[in-house]
C-alpha cells in the first residue's frame, strides 16, 4: 500500500542551509525512500524573487517522492496541516558574534511561528529548531504553541555531535560508523559538553570505550571538547559565512533518526525538553543522549556523572536559565 503523502515545511528556505537540505529532504533521506510528499517553502517577502529559483530547481531536480511545492511568505500557509517542521529561517551570526548575541533579533521570529504552528499544523507535528540560539528558540515556540505537545519541539545539537564524531574517528583512525554513542550536553554554544566517555569505537573488529584509552586522556578532555564547542566560529572564520552544508546533513540526520527511530543501544544528541534528569534545570531545552522509538524520544538514563561533568552540565544549564529569562523579556515586549 502507497504511503499517505505528508506535509514538510522548511523556514528560510531561500537562505544557505535550505539550499542544501531542500534537496535532501525531496529525495528521501530523511522519511524514507517510499514516502511521497509536499515541501512547503516559508521565507519572508523580499526573499519571494530568490524562492522562485529554488522552486524551479527542485522542479528541475525531477524528484518522484516530490508531489508539490508551496513557496510562501504567509505563516499561515506555510504551516497549514503541516507533519514536519524545520525551522531554519532566522539571521546567521558573523565572526566575533556569539549564538546567543542572535537572541534578541531571532526569538520574536519563533514566538510567531509558534503561534502559527498553534493554530495551522497538525498537532502530531515534529518540530525541529535549527536557527540560532536555537534551544531558546525551541523553547519560545513551544511555548507559543501550546496545543502542540511540548515533547514534539526540539533544537538541533546533531551538528555538535557529528562535529565529535568526526574527531573521533580521525583520531582513533576509524570510519565514522565505527564510533557511537557520544553525547552532547546542554546548549549548542560554547557552554556545550561533548562527552566521550560513553562512546565507543570499533576497531580490527573488536569495540573499546574511547575513555579506557589512557593515551588520549589529556586530549580527550581538552583538545577535543574545544574543538567540537568552537567547531563553527572556526568554520565562520574560514568561510566568512557559517556552516551550511554540514548543518543540513545534521537536520536530516536528527528528523531522520526522531521520525525513523534509533537502532538499538546507538543513542543521539537531541535538545529536548528537560524534565530535570541529571540534575539539570527544568523547562528549558537541554541536549540529552535519547534513543527513538515510534517517533517519541526518551532521554537515557543512569549515565554516571564524575565532578568534571557535573560542572559541565551545571554551566551550560545555567546559561539555559539566563537565556531563557532574557528571552521571555524579549517576547513580552
Ligand atoms: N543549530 C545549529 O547547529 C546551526 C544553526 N545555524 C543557524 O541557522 C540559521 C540559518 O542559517 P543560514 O541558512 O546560514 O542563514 P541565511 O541568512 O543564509 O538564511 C536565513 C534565511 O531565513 C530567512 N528568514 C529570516 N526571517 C524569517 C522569517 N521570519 N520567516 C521565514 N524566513 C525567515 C531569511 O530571509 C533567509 O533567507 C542561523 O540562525 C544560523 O545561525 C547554522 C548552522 C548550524
Ligand atoms: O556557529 C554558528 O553560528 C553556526 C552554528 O550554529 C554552527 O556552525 O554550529
Amino acid at each position: 500500500m502507497p504511503l499517505e503523502p505528508i506535509r514538510v515545511v522548511v523556514t528560510g528556505a531561500a537562505g544557505q542551509i535550505a539550499y542544501s537540505l531542500l534537496y535532501q529532504l525531496a529525495k528521501g533521506d530523511v522519511f524514507g525512500p517510499d514516502q511521497p510528499l509536499y515541501l512547503h517553502l516559508l521565507d519572508i517577502p523580499v526573499m519571494m524573487g530568490v524562492l522562485e529559483g529554488v522552486v524551479m530547481e527542485l522542479m528541475d531536480c525531477a524528484l518522484p517522492l516530490l508531489l508539490g511545492v508551496v513557496p510562501t511568505a504567509d505563516p499561515a500557509e506555510g504551516f497549514k496541516d503541516i507533519d514536519a517542521a524545520f525551522l531554519v529561517g532566522a539571521m546567521p551570526r558573523k565572526e566575533g558574534m556569539e549564538r546567543k548575541d542572535l537572541l534578541a533579533a531571532n526569538v520574536k521570529i519563533f514566538k510567531v511561528q509558534g503561534q502559527a504552528l498553534d493554530q495551522h499544523a497538525k498537532k502530531t507535528v515534529k518540530v525541529l529548531v535549527v536557527g540560532n540560539p536555537a534551544n531558546t528558540n525551541a523553547l519560545i515556540c513551544s511555548k507559543y504553541a501550546p496545543s502542540i505537545p511540548r515533547e514534539n519541539f526540539s533544537a538541533m545539537t546533531r551538528l555538535d555531535q557529528n562535529r565529535a564524531q568526526a574527531q573521533l574517528a580521525a583520531r582513533f583512525g576509524v570510519g565514522i560508523d565505527n564510533v557511537r554513542n557520544v553525547i552532547i550536553w546542554g546548549n549548542h554554544s560554547s557552554t556545550q559538553y561533548p562527552d566521550a566517555r560513553f562512546a565507543v569505537v570499533t576497531k580490527d573488529g573488536g569495540e573499546s570505550r574511547v575513555a579506557d584509552s589512557a593515551a588520549d586522556a589529556a586530549w580527550l578532555q581538552d583538545q577535543f571538547i574545544s574543538t567540537v564547542q568552537k567547531r563553527g566560529a572556526a568554520v565562520i572564520a574560514a568561510r566568512k559565512m557559517s556552516s551550511a552544508m554540514s548543518a543540513a546533513k545534521a537536520a536530516c540526520d536528527h528528523m531522520r533518526d526522531w521520525w525513523l527511530g534509533t537502532t538499538g543501544d546507538k543513542y543521539v544528541s537531541m535538545g529536548v525538553i528537560s524534565d530535570g534528569s541529571y540534575n539539570t534545570p527544568k523547562d528549558i531545552i537541554f541536549s540529552f543522549p535519547v534513543l527513538v522509538k515510534d517517533k517519541q524520544w526518551t532521554i537515557v538514563q543512569g549515565l554516571e556523572l564524575d565532578a568534571f561533568s557535573v560542572q559541565k552540565l551545571q554551566q551550560t544549564g545555567q546559561e539555559l536559565n539566563e537565556e531563557k529569562e532574557e528571552a521571555l523579556a524579549v517576547c513580552q515586549d
